[in-house]
């Protein structure tokens, strides 16, 4: 990787001496306006990233997936999905009242509305509450590049970049360098500089938070930028105030590569922004009325509020998670959703199945909370947080999370901590496993995850699994899901789970949107053999692929749980 990294730059770096020496020899000079483009501005202004992988993962996954295929998810998962998925809360308003709404408000970065041709229904049975609001791109961009008026450039973070490219604005702290004499109001060339292994094992920009672009050939932070361009912005403050100030706008977006409209702050409780097979776990552990249900790794909430939603809040669903101030967003999504049958507890689920005699949620207080209170056993409901509070804390929340800058998280909600269940106390489990997220997108930076890494991942979720499978009652189900493309983290976990609990067995899911799974073996580089489905099983589970699908790479297992005496 990191040789791969370095022979790339010699060779962009051989490229431009040798076109520096061309000019010399014919006399050009920087100034003279037909000699100033080293590069092809549409080269390298066009955004078209590559993805870089580990060595050894990459071999991995082209033994997967066969190496033009890999190329393609590679690729895929470098641009976000066509359009925004949005679930309707239909426990508060209607799917037509939604639309109605979103056709009648201004919004998305560029003052444009959306209209009629751009957002519908999901076409899938049993779906139409969710909405898709269409984007577009790639667009070419132009960026009035001059010759002789180098364009006024900006480089941001690759989280910020990532942010960026699904709808966000540029804020202050994903700013990395900035041009010479950049004032309020100017036009700026929006590019993105991806973290490469820096000796050490670290990972890093190069750059210095600050950095001054020459807008010159021989500075190694301007040339590098083929195929990194994401947009086109106005500053908000000149490059001074961008390095002065701690957080704010730094580049309102006028012009992007992807343009998606953002949903911030627009339909609060009424609509959340879920990826497709998101919402399609929900369904698939197919979550009845009255019934109790365990969500093992919940935060933010997504899924357990579709859950909620799907009982229509008839029922218990307890969502734990391991973070505190995660299960804060878990209650804090619940509440302004206005779902009361969501429990929430801090638990660490390789934990999950009590150690000792257990009654119902048995809990105590959570003191790593500043606010948390002795109260036990209490449910959350709409009333036990103040509704301002709430939103207002999401707000604060939404706010400090922009650009990647970490969370500044409100504690307003009791958080308790759960000791475990009871075996077998649950009809359904969710296990939304923590993952290497390698089906995430836009995704610009993937060589951090390293063979060792996916195996930690592997184990980690095991561990999860088996607690999992202890509670679950007879005749109930287990959903295990991540969204990760890695095979290891999940073929090769049904083969674990096939193999070492024979009271469980694969059901089919409805609805069924994904494609099969993969069938077969694969040996890896240290020798370990990675076993994977056997031949009937494949339509069992959903992978979505993103190089086919336009979703988010994303697996799905659904298991009945039979008797578990045999
Ligand atoms: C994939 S995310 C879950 C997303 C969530 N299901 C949703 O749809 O909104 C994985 C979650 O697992 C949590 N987690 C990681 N390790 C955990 C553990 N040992 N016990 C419980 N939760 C854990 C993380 O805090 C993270 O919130």
């Amino acid at each position: 990787m990191q040789l791969r990294t370095i022979a790339a730059n010699c060779r962009s770096t051989q490229t431009l001496i040798s076109r520096r020496l061309q000019q010399l020899q014919s006399g050009y000079s920087t100034q003279n306006s037909e000699s100033y483009p080293l590069m092809d501005s549409s080269e390298r202004y066009c955004y078209n990233p590559t993805l870089h992988w580990n060595p050894q993962v990459e071999e991995y996954f082209i033994k997967a997936y066969g190496a033009d295929h890999f190329s393609r998810i590679s690729n895929a998962l470098t641009r976000p999905s066509s359009y925004s998925c949005l679930r309707v809360n239909i426990l508060k308003t209607t799917t037509d009242a939604v639309i109605e709404k979103l056709l009648s408000i201004q919004h998305g970065t560029d003052g444009k509305g959306i209209n009629n041709n751009l957002i519908h229904k999901c076409p899938i049975p049993g779906l139409d509450y969710v909405v898709f609001v269409r984007g577009t791109g790639p667009h070419e961009i132009d960026y009035a590049y001059a010759p002789e008026q180098p364009v006024k450039e900006v480089i941001v973070s690759r989280k910020c970049a990532e942010a960026v490219l699904r709808g966000a604005q540029v804020y202050v702290p994903g700013v990395l360098a900035c041009s010479a004499h950049v004032e309020e109001g100017d036009s700026v060339a929006v590019s993105v500089a991806i973290e490469q292994h820096v000796p050490g094992g670290k990972w890093g920009t190069g750059i210095t938070r600050g950095i001054v672009l020459q807008g010159l050939e021989t500075d190694p932070q301007y040339f590098q930028r083929k195929g990194l361009y994401i947009g086109q912005g106005t500053t908000m403050m000149s490059r001074a105030g961008i390095f002065r100030v701690l957080q704010g706008v730094a580049i309102s977006m006028s012009n992007r590569v992807f343009n998606l409209p953002s949903f911030n702050n627009v339909l609060e409780g009424d609509i959340f922004l879920q990826n497709l097979p998101s919402i399609i776990v929900a369904h698939a552990l197919d979550p009845q009325k009255g019934e109790r249900i365990l969500d093992m790794c919940a935060a933010p909430g997504g899924k357990t509020t579709a859950i909620a939603m799907l009982m229509r809040d008839e029922g218990e669903v307890v969502a734990a998670d391991r973070s505190h101030n995660k299960v804060i967003d878990v209650q804090n999504l619940a509440a302004e959703m206005g779902l009361k049958s969501i429990v929430t507890c801090k638990l660490d689920a390789v934990k999950s199945v009590a150690t000792e005699k257990v009654s119902d949620i048995d809990v105590t207080e959570d003191t790593s909370s500043s606010k948390s209170c002795s109260i036990v056993k209490e449910k959350l409901n709409g009333n036990m947080l103040h509704k301002e509070n709430v939103v207002s804390n999401r707000r604060k929340d939404k706010d400090s999370i922009k650009n990647g800058i970490g969370k500044n998280h409100v504690s307003g909600g009791r958080v308790e901590k759960s000791k475990g269940f009871a075996r077998n106390s649950f009809d359904r489990v969710l296990l939304d496993a923590p993952c290497s997220a390698l089906g995430l997108r836009p995704r610009l930076l993937a060589g951090e995850e390293t063979l060792e890494s996916l195996k930690s991942h592997k184990l980690y979720q095991r561990k999860m699994f088996d607690q999992a499978v202890q509670l679950v009652r007879p005749g109930g189900v287990l959903v295990y899901s991540t969204c990760t493309i890695n095979p290891g983290e999940n073929e090769a976990l049904v083969r674990y789970a096939l193999d070492t609990y024979k009271f469980l067995s694969l059901a089919p899911q409805h609805p069924r949107v994904g494609g099969p799974g993969l069938v077969g073996r694969c040996e890896l580089s240290d020798g370990y053999i990675e076993e994977w489905l056997r031949p009937g099983e494949e339509e069992l589970v959903q992978r979505f692929d993103p190089s086919t699908s336009d979703t988010i790479g994303f697996f799905i297992a659904k298991f009945n749980v039979g008797c578990k005496d045999t």
